[in-house]
């Protein structure tokens, strides 16, 4: 089964339009390369906004949203209630047969407290679960859309990060590609330049240089502890720029993540 994970950031979804591209550009890819698509939306802007509303500090620690138990319900219904609902919202407009995940339903995905809790209060760490749910639904011709809380096996209500989401759905699914449309072209080097591909031992070096910090630090530890046996390619693209790097092309532009270097077999 072959499967693409797609990670719209919170930034795209505030942009109506650019959504509505993408998720055509999803539709029109997804036919042509004859893939399943999976999807999974962050909606940190939104969070931002809410909290502040209700007068909490915003904070992040190592690029992950602090987010004590007394925020959670607003957390929760920035990201699970209000984005989610947008999400799904569009996808129906654009006639896709989008199902409304939680990624633990169905033990997809497997949650625990953060060992870093002590610092970062209620955010969870997600590990691949059990996949029947999501292959049945995958074989129906549905497309699962996936918000990022969850909860752990005891019901606790956790706040994760959407990229680690997406890489865990990634393993889990043995998904081919994983694509993450961001609000920046891909990484960026020194000079602001997009880097067009990195490989995998790469990544190690480029997290310790300072120069990659806060969301993008995230994708990038993210994609270090990744299991890349069935992991082809991970790309990062500009999803406010999605009209604009299909039409006339054949994928979307940005930095391309290999296991091996360019070139090498
Ligand atoms: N070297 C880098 N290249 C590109 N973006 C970077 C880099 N270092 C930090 N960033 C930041 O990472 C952000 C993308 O991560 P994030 O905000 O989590 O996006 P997303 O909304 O896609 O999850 C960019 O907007 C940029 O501010
Ligand atoms: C723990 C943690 O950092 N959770 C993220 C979840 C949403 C997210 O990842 O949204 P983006 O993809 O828009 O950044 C947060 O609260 O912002």
């Amino acid at each position: 089964m072959k499967v693409v994970i797609y990670k719209l950031s919170g930034k795209l979804i505030k942009d109506s339009d650019a959504l509505n591209k993408t998720l055509r550009a999803i539709q029109m890819r997804s036919e042509r390369g004859q893939h399943y698509p999976v999807i999974v939306h962050g909606g940190g802007p939104y969070v931002d906004t809410w909290c502040d509303a209700w007068g909490y500090q915003v904070e992040k620690y190592q690029g992950l949203r602090v987010s004590p138990d007394v925020q959670i319900p607003v957390i929760t219904g920035a990201l699970a209630g209000y984005v989610h609902m947008r999400v799904i919202g569009v996808a129906k407009d654009v006639k896709i047969a989008a199902i409304g995940m939680t990624p633990t339903t169905g033990e997809s995905l497997v949650c625990e407290l953060h060992p870093d809790s002590d610092k970062l209060g209620s955010v969870g760490v997600v590990r691949p679960g059990n996949t029947r749910l999501l292959i049945s639904l995958l074989q129906q011709g549905y497309w699962p859309i996936f918000h990022s809380m969850c909860h752990t096996i005891n019901g606790q209500c956790l706040n994760v990060n959407a990229d680690d989401i997406a890489a865990a759905l990634c393993v889990a699914l043995q998904a081919e590609e994983m694509v993450f449309f961001s609000d920046v072209p891909g990484v960026l080097d020194t000079h602001q330049q997009t880097i067009p591909h990195i490989a995998l031992s790469e990544l190690e070096q480029l997290q310790l240089t300072g120069h990659v910090h806060s969301g993008m630090l995230v994708k990038i530890k993210s994609l270090i502890n990744l299991n890349w046996e069935s992991l082809q390619r991970v790309l990062i693209t500009n999803g406010h720029q999605t009209e604009k790097t299909t039409i006339g092309a054949s994928d979307f532009e940005g930095t391309s993540i290999t296991e091996l270097s360019e070139g090498a077999s």
